[in-house]
């Protein structure tokens, strides 16, 4: 028998200590079920050469992956019958799913598979979660329930399927690291309080779209670039893995910064990541392990939301980093 904690053990006691609703504990290790089946399932897709776009599009016109649609799929089967999720909404749905009889507390929102463009390439792909209280039970259930600024979070995370599986877990008190072990197939604790460190010289962006940037990330750029030569003062490395979950989970490791700045790419388009589904869950989970997270004008987990589909500009991880990021936004 392992020495480690398992998931479900450390949910189990902190549910008995009565730091956690059971209900909200079912909905965990229903996301981990949901985990270890994706996880599974990309291995399975990689053997019968599977891994190729499908013919439909999701609520934001992009083509889905057929992993796309099964991890969808995974999740919402997977969280359907606990009788703890009122509702579930995911990028690759167009609108909210009201669980069929359901009256729970919990409302669930996912992006089932991030980093998509990366499946066929073999590199880390992931899933992110977030989980609300219900306001009302799922009959009349519409986006409006969904909208519920970062800070109103009582859990979120991600899953990242790289060399191993790992979910990483908050519920508003420290992050905590659990890998799932193949043999097993149990999520073990391997990362007790994930803290970020405050000081990095990494930082993770796109930079193909540097032309499109506004000032004051262009400053930041540069100055980095610049390195010990310039008013930094010391080197810094970049790295751009194109899976935030991947580029999130480096940093929670190791520090640094990841940005997805607003652009003047496409003017409809205020950022490219989503609010609901990837900015507030590993915005709450970067703060959680003592880092920032902004849009370069306001805190992310305080935007009130106004749509569920919501894109939104991204910068976060090592918190004197984001500051400065931050403080050149406000000198414009
Ligand atoms: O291809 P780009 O423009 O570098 O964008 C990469 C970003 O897009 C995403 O893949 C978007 O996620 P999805 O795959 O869920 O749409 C992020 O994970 C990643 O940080
Ligand atoms: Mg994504
Ligand atoms: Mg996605």
């Amino acid at each position: 028998m392992s020495e480690r904690i398992s998931l479900l053990q450390h949910l189990t006691l902190a549910a008995r200590a009565g730091h956690l609703d059971p209900a909200l504990v079912t909905v965990v290790q229903q996301i981990g079920a949901a985990s270890r089946e994706i996880s599974a399932a990309l291995t399975r897709a990689a053997l019968a050469g599977v891994l190729g776009a499908v013919e439909t599009s999701n609520a934001s016109g992009e083509t889905q992956k057929k992993l796309d649609v099964l991890a969808n799929d995974a999740f919402l089967q997977a969280l359907s019958w606990t009788g703890a999720v009122a509702g579930i909404a995911s990028e690759e749905l167009d609108g909210p799913y009201p669980v069929p009889g359901a009256t729970g507390d919990y409302l669930v929102l996912l992006d089932p598979l991030d980093g998509s463009s990366n499946i066929d390439v073999n590199i880390s792909v992931g899933s992110i979660f977030s989980i609300l209280r219900a306001r009302s039970g799922a009959a009349g259930l519409t986006d409006a329930d969904f909208l519920q600024p970062g800070t109103a979070q009582v859990c979120a995370g991600f899953t990242v399927y790289g060399p191993a599986t790992v979910m990483v877990l908050c519920f508003g008190h420290g992050v905590q690291g659990f890998t799932l072990d193949p043999v097993s197939g149990e999520f073990l604790l391997t990362q007790a309080d994930i803290r970020i460190p405050e000081r990095t010289s990494e930082y993770a962006i796109n930079a193909s779209n540097q032309r499109w940037w506004q000032p004051p990330v262009q400053r930041y750029i540069a100055e980095c670039m610049a390195g010990k030569d310039g008013p930094r003062g010391r080197d810094f490395n970049m790295r751009w893995v194109g899976s935030m979950v991947g580029d999130v989970y480096r940093l929670l490791t190791r520090g640094g910064i990841f940005m997805y700045p607003r652009d003047t790419k496409d003017a409809s388009k205020p950022g490219k990541l989503r609010l609901m589904y990837e900015a507030n869950p590993i915005g709450y989970v970067v703060e959680h392990a003592g880092g920032a997270a902004s849009t370069g004008y306001e805190r992310i987990l305080d935007i009130p939301p106004e749509k569920v589909h919501q894109r939104v500009a991204v910068i976060l991880g090592s918190k004197e980093e984001v500051d400065t990021v931050v403080a050149y936004h406000r000198a414009g």
